[in-house]
């Protein structure tokens, strides 16, 4: 069909998470160690709570791969839930003897209120276990097909970390190799300064009991000019990327290149001007725009952030109602995350990659990755676009 479909299935302390990917080509090589890498990579980041030691997640390969490539039907991918083993009775598939006490008490800032609204329950964990971001690691699973997808063209998805609380990092990564070592950094940030600062303030935000926001960066390198459209609102890429990354849980905002800076500056010094020569064919020496132009991609480097606020659930619970009595009380108190800016930067990733590899599929088609990477050399030699 030319498109690519990713969904996931599970709940936080389910047995486990599925996704499904429908619609990459044939061929394609897949690396067991890189998808888990990037499983790995999604549970770092300081200010995590108690859950990610329970859990060393890995992607297990239930279908559409043969001795490491795949096939050219849906690949479907496992992620065991370890908690499940402490949640048994109550998150059992099917019913149990024991008695399993409801939950009353919707959390502000999460599904939970409408939740049990829209979906008619009476058990508030019917709705928070679904909501719940425990669902981000299967959407990292099926981005990692993305993203060898992606690589398979030449296209490589990163990220760093540019807010935490009130601390941003000035770095500016503009090459692929700016990335090195942001994995070994404690809140996935390209600064050391600003680093050593923003753990200081998640551990100072955490003892007074408070949650942390912050703003992720995902930068693409290498994709070709013209995915997405300016002909139709729905095929605009940075439409359908905003969409993706601010789908993550608790992302409330999307910026491309300069962003929210770009209204406060003046037209001149808005956009990116267009230069030409021999040697280096149509080039810009600004990247304001962070990559996209009428809804496609212009060549340069994509460039989006997300804006996360302060998880919800706090230790100092806030205010809420009891939904059996409608009486005041504190909202459930759970073990919870305090900042999550680096794990979100990791979603993100693969959010982007499942868009653009989409992007590719919808432009290039191609049934085996051989001739989409032709589809593609044939295109850019037309265009005259040198990488
Ligand atoms: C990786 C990740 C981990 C999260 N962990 C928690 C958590 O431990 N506790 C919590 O209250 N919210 C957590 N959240 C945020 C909530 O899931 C989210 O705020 C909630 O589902 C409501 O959705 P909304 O904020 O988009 O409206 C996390 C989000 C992400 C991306
Ligand atoms: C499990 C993950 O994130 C969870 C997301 C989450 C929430 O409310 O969104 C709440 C916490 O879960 P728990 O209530 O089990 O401690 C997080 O740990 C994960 O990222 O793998």
């Amino acid at each position: 069909m030319g498109t690519l479909r990713l969904i996931t299935a599970g709940e936080s302390h389910g047995p486990g998470l599925t996704t499904i990917v429908e619609g990459l080509p044939a061929g394609l090589e897949l690396d067991r160690d890189v998808l888990n890498a990037d499983m790995a990579r999604r549970q770092l980041g300081h200010g995590r709570g108690g859950r990610m030691k329970i859990e060393k997640d890995a992607a297990e390969v239930t279908a559409g791969v043969r001795h490491g490539r795949t096939m050219g039907g849906p690949v479907a991918l496992q992620v065991v839930n370890r908690d499940y083993a402490n949640w048994e009775e109550r998150m059992n598939p099917w019913p149990v003897e024991a008695e399993v006490g409801e939950v009353h008490l919707p959390r502000p800032g999460h599904a939970d209120l409408v939740g049990v609204w829209k979906f008619g329950h009476t058990d508030v964990r019917n709705v928070l276990e679904r909501a719940s971001a425990r669902e981000t690691a299967a959407r990292v699973a099926g981005g990692g097909l993305a993203k060898a997808f992606l690589r398979a063209l030449g296209v490589q998805v990163l990220s760093h970390v540019v807010q935490v609380g009130p601390i941003r990092s000035p770095a500016r990564p503009v090459r692929p190799e700016d990335f090195a070592g942001v994995d070994d950094d404690p809140v996935r940030c390209l600064d050391a300064e600003a680093s050593r600062a923003m753990v200081a303030h998640i551990n100072q935000q955490r003892k007074a009991n408070e949650s942390i926001g912050g703003i992720f960066e995902v930068r693409a390198f290498g994709a070709t000019p013209g995915l997405g459209s300016s002909v139709s609102w729905e095929e605009r890429l940075d439409g359908r990327l905003a969409q993706a990354v601010c789908s993550i849980q608790a992302c409330k905002g999307v910026a491309f290149g300069d962003g929210f800076d770009l209204p406060a500056a003046p037209g001149s010094e808005a956009h990116d001007e267009i230069f030409y020569s021999e040697d280096r064919g149509y080039f810009r020496e600004t990247n304001r725009a962070g990559g996209l132009e009428g809804g496609m991609t212009t060549g340069e480097p994509l460039i989006i952030q997300g804006a996360l606020k302060p998880i919800p659930t706090l230790t100092k619970p806030l205010r809420s109602v009891d939904i059996s009595t409608r009486e005041p009380a504190q909202a459930l108190r759970e073990r919870t995350d305090s900042s999550v800016v680096p794990a979100g930067g990791v979603v993100a990733e693969a959010m982007v990659a499942f868009v653009l590899a989409d992007a590719y599929r919808r432009k290039f088609g191609g049934d085996h990755i051989d001739d989409v990477r032709e589809a593609v050399r044939a295109y850019e030699e037309r265009i005259g676009w040198r990488r």
